[in-house]
């Protein structure tokens, strides 16, 4: 797998030396922050997701999350010149005419490479379309899917696998912590998702948006996987969390990668981590892009109950399923406000 096989990048890497210096962050004001930024020369891009213009106000769905896991997270190894590199390409690849990120445009969510938008419907704000565009492949293993990645901008293949190696080293490293602060073996989790995970990453492009109160750039949801490790381009804020009920926004912070615990993790954990609720908004200004790295059961493994967290005091929560289940699950919610492992509870 990638991380043993890439000892180069381990020994380019600083100590292990974590320091989740914002865990459970939120700024103290919901109000969209806009910096000028200097770095990344943006243009408006219309999204080609999006030709119908939003006929009424965006309401903003509820959520009832109250403990969510986010943390934004430095000193994780990858290099910052690297992190550049890719949002610098992926921005380019948005920056191509409409026409050539077409080619990749599909509905076909079982295609590897492609161009869509998973909340086009969506209950709750009526006929308001998401303001973006996401541009989705798997990052490893890169020698099946790199033929299918795009040649414009050329340079896209060779910082994408690159920028892919780092951070499968850091993924081993996530899981290997979130396993070992639930008191288990540190493999456990990794072994639990199972072998040949689905490694997808999204590159989300939400353009500036004439009138962000009429519009979303992505709805509430959670991640489907265990983890995500989200980067996003500075000085442009977009994502927000839900705590107590409240959306919060999550400020990107120089060199730090935003880490979402998703469903799998929370029902691994048996509820102990909590999948994060979370969302992203447009503003009228700048355009904004966020890129995640996923990490995702494949359809197979069965995600089931950890026995060593299982006791009297913590009784199983979610019945056992495999993940096929799961996905049915989640495109069987489509239009709605997605709650796919609250389908799997068991109930007392
Ligand atoms: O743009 C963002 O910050 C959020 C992206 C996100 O939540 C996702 O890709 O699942
Ligand atoms: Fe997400």
């Amino acid at each position: 797998m990638y991380p043993q096989e890439d000892n180069k990048f381990k020994k380019s890497c600083p100590p292990f030396n974590w320091y989740i210096f914002l865990s459970f962050i939120f700024s103290q004001t919901e109000t969209t922050k806009i910096k000028e930024n200097s770095h990344t020369k943006w243009r408006w891009l219309p999204p080609i997701m999006n030709h119908a213009w939003p006929t009424h106000p965006f309401q903003g769905p509820s959520c009832q999350d109250k403990r969510p896991n986010l943390s934004e997270i430095i000193n994780h190894g990858v290099p910052k010149e690297l992190c550049q590199k890719v949002l610098a390409v992926v921005t380019e690849f948005f920056q191509l005419p409409p026409e050539e990120r077409a080619q990749y445009l599909t509905k076909n969510h079982s295609k590897q490479v492609k161009v869509f938008n998973y909340y086009q419907k969506y209950d709750g704000i009526g006929k308001v379309t998401m303001w973006s565009e996401t541009f989705s492949h798997p990052w490893h293993p890169t020698e099946d899917f790199t033929h299918l990645l795009p040649t414009n901008p050329p340079q896209y293949r060779e910082v994408f696998a690159e920028y892919a190696r780092a951070i499968g080293v850091l993924f081993d490293r996530l899981l290997s912590l979130i396993s070992r602060g639930l008191g288990l073996d540190k493999d456990c989790l990794k072994r639990r998702i199972g072998e040949k995970p689905g490694l997808n990453t999204q590159a989300n492009y939400y353009p500036a948006c004439p009138d962000p109160e009429l519009t979303m750039g992505m709805p509430d949801h959670n991640d489907l996987g265990s983890i995500a490790v989200l980067l996003q381009v500075e000085g442009v804020t977009g994502l927000q969390v839900i705590k107590d009920g409240k959306w919060l926004t999550v400020d990107p912070v120089p060199d730090a990668f935003v880490i979402n615990l998703a469903d799998q993790t929370q029902v691994l954990s048996n509820g102990k981590f909590k999948s994060v609720g979370h969302r992203a908004i447009t503003n009228k200004l700048l355009p904004r892009l966020s890129l995640g790295m996923f990490y995702t059961p494949n359809n197979d493994t069965v995600i089931g109950l950890v026995e060593d967290l299982i006791d009297e005091e913590n009784p199983p929560e979610y019945r056992k399923y495999s993940f096929k289940e799961y996905m049915e699950e989640f495109y069987k919610q489509e239009g709605k406000r997605r709650r796919v492992k609250e389908a799997f509870e068991l109930q007392r």
